[in-house]
């Protein structure tokens, strides 16, 4: 690839190129095909070819976090609480953070100092593994088993051990992509600590489809020598945690919701984001006192960076309200049953505090899960309950996750896992639209091809409405949530 050709954007498209098709993955799937040892021998090798071993990721102090849900949100945490003290001189003094998916731009899976890597630093870092890996293809005795390039996912995650050991990072937090065990980021040997986050069930095929299986795979982060926390959780998944932990020698403290966090203004105000920021909490207190020794919590109070962190965290289309005058919007970007089922509750309880007789509009997708058409039944109860009358939402808008009707895809959301007949038909989309309809029969269910055409719906709704502003709940994904974003906030706001 020639030095010119070397923007940003070039690396993206180059990226997007690692993407494994839709073909493949169907041809995986029928063939039973998971993730196993040899998804971590391969990543060892891809380590070596650019030039590091394990041993070298100890320098980044790694804080690692698996879970169904709440990842993003505890790593989030943990990277706001350790922020206060870089800023207060450190240690810390240079914290990485790493997450999954993006909302906006894939850069912001790499964040030094809370901000997403500048589109030049990414550019340069993604090319160097690049010609590193093309160098050195024969490098490591596994490097039959790798191809030349590890696919996406695997790629941003060698990548940013490169950019945080290249930036002198000393404290990194890292959400795992797909379970633990198997998961790129798992070639860390030695974490400051482990978290595991609330479990459920996600990712069946990957993963397996019992809370018990799900947990075994998130449980393989737990290290030897590291401490490892979770939350409360089902008694299968709770069970299974316990017994991986006693076998690994890993002492696996179960925490109940810090009584410290009282007075903190936690948002949303709701226990799953309680358990996250206890999780965050420990994990954050472990990593200060490795890099601290004099650090010493008390087990009465939090210290002020610890409240500052946890109440001024920023984490984009989690919860998210944007006021744009007749519309109200709530974004979440839920995705599975029991998350989806949270987040109606956040929503009708914003409703209720803004106490609006506007109509209610969901706009939702959800691309990728066969199954995604049973969690709308958690969603259409949720609201319709919480309304004295039982009235639901009274418009439905289902649309693809394509962001624009006249250009597509935004270069940082091309997809090429998903069936491109199915979008083009709205297959995903007719699916939900029927079982909408049975559920609430008195809604106004839409069918809508791009994200900019369902925010216009809504919109449109507004004026029709004269005066009432309408409430609309984005949610289901959270590619649908990033688009909606991008184009609410009219610049790539990151
Ligand atoms: N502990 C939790 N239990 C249930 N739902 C949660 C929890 N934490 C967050 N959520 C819900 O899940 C959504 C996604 O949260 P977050 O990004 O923290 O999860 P994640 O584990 O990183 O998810 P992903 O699989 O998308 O990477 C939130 O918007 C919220 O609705
Ligand atoms: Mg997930
Ligand atoms: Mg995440």
């Amino acid at each position: 690839m020639a030095t010119a050709a070397r923007s940003y954007n070039d690396a993206i498209d180059a990226l997007n190129s690692l993407q494994t098709p839709y073909a493949v993955i169907e041809a995986r799937r029928k063939a039973g095909v998971r993730p196993d040892a040899a998804s971590l021998r391969e990543m060892r090798a891809y380590l070596a070819r650019i030039g590091y071993t394990p041993q070298d990721l100890d320098r980044l102090n790694i804080v690692h976090v698996a879970g169904t849900k709440g990842k993003g949100s505890a790593c989030a945490f943990v990277d706001s609480i350790l922020s206060r003290y870089r800023q207060k001189g450190g240690p810390p003094h240079r914290v990485g953070l790493f997450t999954s998916p993006h909302l906006i731009a894939v850069r912001e899976r790499i964040r030094i100092g809370s901000v997403p890597i500048s589109e030049d630093l990414f550019a340069k870092y993604f090319f160097q593994v690049w010609d590193r890996l093309e160098a050195n293809k024969d490098v490591a005795a596994d490097a039959a088993l790798a191809g030349s390039k590890p696919i996406y996912s695997r790629y941003l995650t060698l990548m940013s051990y490169h950019v945080f050991l290249s930036e002198g990072v000393d404290a990194a937090v890292y959400e795992t992509g797909i379970g633990g065990e198997y998961d790129a980021t798992n070639v860390v040997e030695r974490p400051v600590a482990s978290g595991i986050t609330t479990l459920g069930i996600d990712h069946v095929f990957v993963l397996g489809d019992t809370v018990d299986k799900i947990a075994w795979h998130k449980a393989g982060i737990m290290k030897p020598g590291s401490p490892a926390f979770t939350i409360e959780q089902v008694p299968s998944a709770a069970e299974v945690l316990k017994k991986r932990a006693s076998e690994k020698g890993v002492d696996l403290k179960v925490l109940d919701i810090d009584p410290r966090l009282a007075g903190v203004k936690i948002r949303p105000d709701a226990v799953f984001q309680k358990r996250n920021a206890t999780l965050a909490v420990a994990l954050a207190e472990t990593a200060l006192k490795k890099l601290d020794p004099s650090f010493s919590p008390s087990p009465e109070t939090l210290p002020q960076e610890f409240v500052d962190g946890l109440e001024q965290v920023v984490w984009h289309g989690r919860c998210e309200v944007k006021d744009e005058g007749s519309v109200i919007w709530h974004l979440d970007g839920a995705h599975t049953v029991d998350s989806l089922k949270m987040a109606a509750r956040w929503f009708v309880g914003e409703c209720a505090s803004r106490a609006s007789s506007g109509p209610k509009v969901l706009i939702f997708n959800q691309q990728g899960r066969t199954e995604a058409v049973d969690f709308l039944d958690g969603l259409c109860n949720t609201v319709k309950d919480a309304d004295p009358a039982g009235k639901g939402f009274e418009h439905v808008i289902f649309c693809t996750n394509v962001t624009y009707a006249a250009t597509g895809y935004k270069r940082d959301f091309v997809n090429h896992q998903h069936n491109p007949a199915d979008i083009e038909k709205m297959t995903m989309q007719r699916v939900f639209a029927d079982r909408w309809k049975t559920l609430d029969p008195a809604a106004n269910v839409m069918l809508i091809p791009s994200i900019e055409e369902a925010l216009n719906t809504a919109r449109g709704l507004a004026k029709k409405e004269g005066g009432k502003e309408v409430q609309a709940l984005i949610t289901g994904s959270l590619h649908l949530v990033g688009g909606a974003l991008g184009i609410l906030e009219g610049v790539d706001a990151l």
